[in-house]
């Protein structure tokens, strides 16, 4: 017979295997039940007994009771064998996997259950027989490994622990060791040789055992006999490798369960029945305690010396394998259920086995010097092995893998992304084939619906070369699909928008001129400058009137048009050079202002501008003035309408002021004189010098004010210029593009249409916006929006452009007023830079106060344990959190994190509202922003009156 494997049976494995500290595998196995049922003796078939059992399966047994009319109570183990079942059988079936456990480390227990003469030692003594066969096939079979074998044999008679292998030794104690569990002291362990002289030691053992005669069984066994080998296995070559293992296999042959008016015991026989009885009694209790799964309260195996032998067999260490016998006969049906029951129960109990490895000493001494350097070099470098530090190993161990998860995340997105960009690209190609004459495409369509009051940001050469090849990339792509006649269509619009920015400017200087030439206003230099200022604007009205001549065609000839857009490419430019001019303008003429009280002259003229605010309120332009480049809020309104108190005041006190007064021009120098004429005493003369003075410096301040708006509005203009020569040079290149026909685009389009190229520049400018959103205070609102609308769709370019610039101008002005003349400084920068802080600490307190109802309290605590919020702070710890989000540009995945937090506050996802790039139309407000944009709003809609 070949020798396999020892198996175990699936279904007995409970548990994965685990690691034990030394490094064995340990795993939960149920007792494997097997249920024999012997053919009718000869004994019982003389009595006629009747069959009360049945096999219907190998795994059935059923009662039937021809005289009782309960139903058949049927029973199920892993293993049923009828009576025409040889003992091969049921070694093949179960016992041997169990046997061979040995030779593999598996302490392993087969034992026979069941009442007297039901055929427990003639099953046992086949099992054995086999597995002694196939231990020994077993060791054959590995010659690269030494096995030794050795064994021992008891008998439990009458509570008694005989020695079968020295029967002389008297009864044996049974003693409790700490690691090996319960051994017999001075049992003897005889080596054994080969199989021959192990089957002949058990030939002793048996012979040497209690066997008595009963009603039921001539050689009834009187007591229980436990054969034990222990198997030891190593490897020969020792590779220093832990390779040896040691297991015992335990045969057990329990004395049988009898009814004293069965086996018509008495005497001698009666006490050993009781004995048998009262162990066998223990054991089922063990059984039933250990079978319901859990090992709580007391087990039993003290109670007998059977259960304290076989204690690592049932529930311990060790596979064990029971097999139930049974007489099929009428007349023992109710020891047969017993029998049933005990093995129903055993069949729930669980074992928990683990390869019993032998340490040698030589690997002993091995491994404890191992051990001893290992806590010397701990000892003498300081590593953290604290649980704190292993803690802190461990978090920072799942942060690594959190972020790696959120990489592949990124990575699995961009792949996608990738692929869906090929695909598109693949069909974009075919349609193009299939028509060239397509309707505009979507994209173009985007790129020219710029809102006519769009500000866009100043176009520098540096982003222009950031983006270049992606922007043509792109461009390409869409003027396959463009209809030409839309083209210029698109272009007229924008001319016809260049032309009223331009009379815009001219309106704004001419009201400039007009109330510094009412008012008499300023330096000598003041009124050169809005000279200068006027004759330029007037200079940029001629360069637009070159495109008011041109009558847009409903048919546009697209060479002309490309010829006439290069000049106007060229007037765009002169264009911008000339606001930029006009621009210096107004800053010098600020500059004049507000020097001109420290000047020379100033205080030449200072008689003068004592009359300046009567003759404020007859300027025609006047209403205009302060309604138009502040806002309500504005400090001029707030100005102006301290002057109006002042002179309310005045007139209050003097009913008989001359009505000239009110409306005709007076000097300076005469109001303090026109007073005086009236109620000349020094009080009254120091009330008006007081009020002059205070007068004159607010009118002043109103003027700087003024002409800072002005210079806004100038600003404000140039970047709309700077949008239009933009959006031109787009359609230029569309039509360009073309022009050049389906050649050119053929052989562009081997050339950077890679997706994975516009990811690149996505990123790029990705995380250039993040870092000026952060330098420009903007809303961590439009942040959150923009950067979860935007997630590098091919779409996107043109919204990661305008964004791009707009902040970049700004970043820019704000450091220009930064680094402006004192007089320029004022309060603007800081009106600029306070309200847009202000308006992100309003923002960031109104999300904290979502964070309770838009979080539950597990999603908070989990944020506020990642974000190291401690429950003890000044703040809230809601505001502590929102407080940290969007503070750090350079690390994506705080920004990533930020933006998820902020969604989920504001309730971007839930509400069902999809976030569209359409909302953006181009058209970003940045809070930071607002006085100058309301500013700008009230005079550009006053001036379109
Ligand atoms: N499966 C079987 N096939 C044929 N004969 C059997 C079978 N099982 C048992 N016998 C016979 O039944 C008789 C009783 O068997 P056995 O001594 O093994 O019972 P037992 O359970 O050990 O009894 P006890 O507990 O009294 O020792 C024996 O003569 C045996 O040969």
């Amino acid at each position: 017979m070949k020798m396999g494997e020892p198996k175990t049976p699936l279904s007995k494995i409970l548990t994965a295997p685990s690691c034990t500290p030394g490094g064995t595998k340990v795993r939960e196995e149920k007792i494997m039940v097997m249920v024999r049922v012997r053919p009718l003796s000869s004994r019982e078939q003389a009595m006629y007994d009747l069959i009360a059992l049945e096999c219907p399966n190998e795994e059935t047994v059923v009662f039937k009771n021809p005289n009782d009319e309960r139903p058949c109570s049927s029973f199920t183990f892993d293993k049923v064998f009828s009576p025409t079942c040889v003992t091969a059988r049921v070694y093949e079936g179960g016992a041997k996997d169990v046997a061979l456990s040995a030779l593999t480390g598996i302490n392993a227990t087969i034992f026979a259950y069941g009442q007297t003469s039901s055929g427990k030692t003639f099953t046992m003594r086949g099992i054995t027989e086999y597995a002694i066969e196939d231990i020994y096939q077993y060791m054959q079979n590995h010659p690269e490994r030494n096995f030794s074998v050795k064994i021992s044999a008891l008998e439990i008679y009458n509570e008694t622990v005989v020695d079968l292998l020295n029967r002389n030794s008297g009864p044996l104690r049974l003693l409790d060791d700490p690691e090996k569990g319960t051994i017999v002291e001075k049992q003897v362990e005889e080596v054994v040789k080969d199989s021959q002289h192990l089957k002949h030691l058990i030939g002793i053992c048996e012979a040497q055992r209690q066997v008595g005669e009963t009603a039921l069984n001539d050689k009834s066994s009187r007591s229980h006999q436990i054969l034990r080998l222990t198997i030891e296995s190593r490897l020969k070559e020792n590779s220093g490798r832990v390779k040896s293992f040691v297991a015992s296999l335990n045969l057990v042959d329990l004395a049988g369960s009898e009814r004293a008016s069965q086996t018509k015991s008495a005497g001698l026989r009666l006490r050993e029945g009781s004995h048998i009885n009262r162990s066998l009694l223990t054991l089922t209790q063990v059984i039933r305690k250990l079978s319901g799964g859990k090992r709580i309260g007391h087990i039993p195996y003290r109670e007998s010396k059977l259960t304290r032998i076989l204690q690592s067999s049932l529930g311990g260490n060790a596979r064990t394998a029971i097999i139930c016998t049974l007489s099929p006969a009428m007349s023992h049906v109710e020891q047969s259920r017993n029998t049933l029951l005990f093995a129903t129960s055993a069949k729930e109990v669980t074992n928990t086995t683990r390869v019993n490895v032998v340490v040698t000493d030589q690997q002993l001494v091995k491994h404890l010097q191992q051990e001893v350097a290992r806590l010397e070099a701990e000892l003498k470098s300081p590593v953290p092995t604290s649980s704190s530090a292993l803690k802190a190993l461990l978090v920072e161990k799942n942060v690594k893998i959190q972020k790696m998860e959120r990489e592949m995340g990124e990575l699995k997105r961009q792949r996608d992304l990738a692929q869906t960009q090929l695909e598109l690209e693949r069909s974009g190609r075919k349609e193009k084939k299939e028509s060239n004459n397509s309707s505009p495409s979507h994209q173009v369509k985007k790129c020219l619906a710029f809102p006519s009051d769009t500000i866009l940001s100043r176009v520098t050469l540096e982003t222009q070369e950031r983006n270049k090849a992606g922007r043509q990339s792109m461009l390409r792509q869409s003027v396959s699909s463009t209809d030409p006649s839309h083209l210029v269509q698109e272009i007229r619009k924008l001319e016809l928008l260049q032309r009223r920015l331009g009379d815009e400017a001219n309106k704004a200087l001419d009201i400039l001129q007009k109330e510094v030439a009412c008012n008499r206003l300023g330096t000598q230099d003041a009124a050169e400058n809005v000279a200068k200022l006027l004759s330029e604007i007037k200079n940029m009205q001629i360069l637009n009137s070159i495109s008011e001549d041109i009558v847009v065609k409903d048919t546009a000839d697209l060479k002309e048009e490309i010829i006439r857009l290069n000049t106007q490419g060229q007037t765009i430019e002169s264009l911008e050079k000339k606001l930029e001019i006009v621009q210096n303008s107004v800053d010098r003429l600020v500059c004049a202002l507000g020097d001109n009280e420290n000047t020379p002259d100033s205080k030449i003229q200072s008689k003068r501008k004592k009359g300046i605010p009567f003759n404020l309120t007859n300027s025609p332009n006047m209403s205009t003035f302060i309604r138009a480049p502040c806002s309500p809020l504005s400090s001029s309104r707030r100005v102006m309408d301290e002057i109006g108190n002042t002179i309310a005041d005045n007139q209050s006190t003097n009913d008989s002021l001359p009505s000239s007064c009110k409306s005709t021009p007076l000097k300076g120098d005469q109001v303090g004189f026109s007073h005086s004429s009236r109620e000349n005493t020094p009080s009254r003369q120091k009330q008006n010098s007081v009020n002059v003075k205070k007068m004159k410096k607010m009118f002043n301040n109103t003027l700087e004010e003024t002409a800072r708006n002005i210079r806004s509005y100038v600003t404000e203009l140039k970047e709309r210029v700077a949008k239009l020569q933009y959006q031109k040079q787009l359609l230029v290149c569309q039509v360009l593009e073309l022009e050049a026909g389906e050649t050119a685009t053929t052989s562009h389009e081997a050339v950077d249409q890679s997706p994975f190229s516009w990811l690149l520049i996505f990123e790029e400018q990705k995380k250039q916006i993040v870092m000026l959103w952060h330098l420009c205070h903007v809303s961590l609102v439009h942040r959150t929006q923009f950067f979860l609308l935007f997630r590098g769709d091919p779409a996107d370019q043109i919204y990661l452009e305008v964004e791009l610039r707009r902040l970049t101008w700004l970043e820019q002005h704000l450091s220009d007023l930064g680094n402006a003349s004192p007089a320029l400084l004022s309060d603007e920068p800081a009106t600029y830079v306070s309200s847009s802080i202000k308006a992100l600490k309003q923002e960031r307190e109104n999300l904290a106060k979502r964070v309770s109802s838009r979080l539950t309290p597990e999603e908070r605590e989990v944020l506020y344990r990642k974000w190291d919020i401690p429950p003890e702070g000044k703040q809230r710890r809601r505001l502590q959190l929102v407080n940290k989000l969007w503070t750090d540009p350079h690390n994506m995945e705080h920004v990533q994190e930020s933006a998820d937090i902020v969604a989920k506050l504001v309730g971007f996802c839930e509400s069902g509202e999809q976030l569209k790039r359409e909302m953006f139309e181009l058209n970003f407000k940045s809070p930071c922003d607002k006085k100058t944009w309301m500013g700008w709003n009230l005079i550009s809609n006053l001036l379109h009156l």
